[in-house]
């Protein structure tokens, strides 16, 4: 959302309102430091061992609030969170428009991602405009009856972000040797999935002396558990805390291959000409899969193994992947979106 705060400051017509709910404290603090996004209204909802139930229970009142303080008369959120779906709902029960941004991403499948799957289609049904940040996802939303007039295909507002950061970076870190970037989070990964590919991350480590495998730990008990007990004491695998942004992006720059169940680095990747494998079974993103930037790889251990070993192996299929495009947009997503709101 940085983008879009930053290009509404920047309006004549607008008095942009930042909310945040602070579903997830750790994340959301360092993100907000860097891409110096300052907030009117920290909620603090977020409590140890949330569930979405109760998390939302506590956010519709408080952003209920906000709302009628700040006499709101758009509200915008991107992507698929319980805070998105909160947002809308909150919106809607005040006649407030909505805007969705990342709106249309589909796997069809409400079991994966879960509830990120439902939620993205229950916020479609309520959303005024909706911000979409391919043609396929645009396709989607047409097949749902959304009405043509409301949705605008603006590439996503995280190559924005990406763009603008590696810009601040300047030229990437070098580095000795090959280093793999692994991020694995998704609950719907909990438990034997993730061990699968932790245990596919510990194989290639072994396989390959001159391989380093980089981790930065989601703070989800259930995935610290599993990196320690699966990936522990191995000399070339770092397990490292969540990363703030701008080192996240330069962990991103100088590794050779990304390995993640994650939404945000499934687009990332591609723009920084970095192959990725998608840990997942589905993917909403098939558009860096059908562009040959990425591959669907599932959390079977022999089969993220296998395909890891082609691209460390052959030169030819690596260059073929990381080629530096990505669907996903060309960093002009909130230009796009304010015009929409226009
Ligand atoms: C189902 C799904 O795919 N939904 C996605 C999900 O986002 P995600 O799966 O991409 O979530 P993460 O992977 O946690 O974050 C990714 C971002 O974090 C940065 N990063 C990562 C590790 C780190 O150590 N330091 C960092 O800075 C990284 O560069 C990237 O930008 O929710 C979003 C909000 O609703 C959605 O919009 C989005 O579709």
């Amino acid at each position: 959302m940085a983008p879009v705060v930053a290009a509404l400051r920047a309006t004549e017509w607008a008095r942009c309102v930042v909310v945040a709910t602070a579903q997830h404290r750790d994340l959301l603090d360092q993100m907000l430091s860097r891409l110096e996004v300052p907030v009117d209204h920290d909620l603090n909802l977020m409590t140890e061992g949330q569930v979405p139930t109760d998390l939302i229970a506590r956010m519709l009142p408080a952003l209920d609030r906000v709302l009628v303080k700040e006499h709101a008369s758009i509200v915008l959120a991107q992507g698929d969170t319980t805070t998105v779906l909160a947002a809308a709902l909150a919106a809607f029960h005040r006649r407030v428009p909505f805007g969705h941004i990342e709106a249309g991403l589909r796997t069809q499948n409400l079991g994966q991602p879960f509830p990120e799957e439902g939620y993205r289609q229950m916020v479609a049904r309520i959303a005024r405009w909706h911000f979409a940040p391919t043609s396929g996802a645009a396709e989607h939303l047409r097949a749902e009856g959304i009405s043509d007039a409301s949705i605008y295909i603006t590439g996503n507002t995280g190559i924005d972000t990406l763009m603008h950061t590696v810009r601040k970076l300047g030229p990437a870190p070098a580095r000795q040797g090959r280093a793999i970037l692994l991020t694995a989070h998704r609950r719907e990964n909990f438990g034997l999935p993730l061990r699968n590919i932790l245990a596919a991350a510990r194989e290639l480590a072994d396989r390959y002396s001159d391989i380093e495998i980089l981790y930065p730990v989601h703070p989800n008990p259930n995935v610290q558990e599993s990196a320690r007990s699966v990936l522990a004491n191995h000399p070339r695998i770092k397990l490292l805390p969540p990363q703030d942004y701008f080192d996240f992006v330069d962990l991103m720059r100088q590794s050779s291959l990304i390995l993640t169940d994650s939404g945000g680095v499934q687009e990332e990747a591609p723009a920084l000409a970095k192959p990725v494998l998608v840990l997942r079974e589905q993917t909403e993103r098939p558009e860096a899969i059908d562009a040959g930037v990425a591959k669907l790889v599932g959390t079977d251990t022999g089969r993220i193994v296998a395909a890891a070993m082609h691209l460390l192996d052959d030169a030819s299929s690596y260059a073929r992947m990381a080629k530096g495009t990505s669907p996903y947009g060309d960093g002009k997503a909130a230009a796009r979106i304010i015009s929409g709101l226009t």
